[in-house]
């Protein structure tokens, strides 16, 4: 690491809003984002067939996926993911964490379903970049919890927001979403932006010896509903 990473007084993070600091949800206003939809392509995947469209955010540049099966559009709540990037877990088979083991699983329940969609947002690290999260694993590999490295750096323990999750289930013509997750303040945010959360669907896979830790603390520190049990 650079001399000067090293003294930088507060490591930069993605060009985000902050939003809760762990606390019950974002309490900045929502951000009306207008994103572009750019391209879409097929998606084969060991489970079905998917369509990934490709939406990008004028304001910042940044990049969003969505990977959908079968009719979203219409009031029939879709099963749906609202995934944030984690290319440790996603891409390199990490197992610090649940995330690439979520994801597979939201794939696969959507396959069996033959409908539904995973937003993909480009929100790493819980907001604050992987560099960042690495440097926050770091810390961790010396004894900080996963929201104590966060403190540490400078950062909140969660900064993403789910302002950009509208205009992407706007465009798919989705109102109101079975939602896999295990985190409360997801849904609390994003009923507060109005779309329908008409179902809570756990999706907790992959505890181990290497992810224990970082599971207890967010059940206990940021009020993720996990049970000791694992679901398939
Ligand atoms: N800063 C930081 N981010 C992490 C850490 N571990 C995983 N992440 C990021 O956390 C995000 C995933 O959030 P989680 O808290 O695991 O899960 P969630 O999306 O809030 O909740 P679920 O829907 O139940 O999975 C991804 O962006 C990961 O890159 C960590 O130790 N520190
Ligand atoms: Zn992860």
């Amino acid at each position: 690491m650079s001399k000067k990473s090293l003294t930088s007084p507060r490591p930069h993070a993605e060009a985000l809003e902050p939003g809760s600091a762990g606390g019950p949800v974002p309490t900045s206003p929502p951000v009306s984002y207008q994103l572009d939809h750019v391209a879409a392509c097929n998606l084969p995947t060991p489970w079905a067939v998917f369509r990934l469209h490709a939406f990008v955010d004028p304001a910042s540049g940044k990049e969003h996926l969505a990977v959908v099966l079968g009719d979203v559009t219409g009031p029939e709540p879709v099963l749906a993911r609202v995934h944030s990037e984690c290319l440790t877990g996603d891409g390199l088979f990490s197992q610090r964490c649940d995330c690439g083991a979520q994801l597979e699983t939201a794939l696969r329940r959507i396959a069996d379903e033959g409908r539904g969609m995973v937003l993909y947002l480009r929100q790493e690290g819980r907001g604050i970049g992987l560099v960042n999260k690495i440097r926050a694993y770091q810390l961790q590999d010396a004894g900080a919890d996963t929201v104590e490295a966060n403190e540490r750096l400078g950062f909140p323990a969660d900064m993403r927001r789910y302002d950009l999750c509208q205009p992407m289930l706007k465009y798919f013509g989705v109102q109101a979403l079975r939602l896999m997750t295990n985190n409360p303040r997801k849904v609390q945010a994003l009923e507060r932006l109005g779309i329908t959360v008409s179902e809570r669907v756990p999706i907790q896979v992959n505890r181990n010896p290497y992810n224990e830790g970082y599971l207890s603390t967010k059940a206990a520190k940021l009020g993720h509903w996990l049970k000791d049990k694992l679901e398939g």
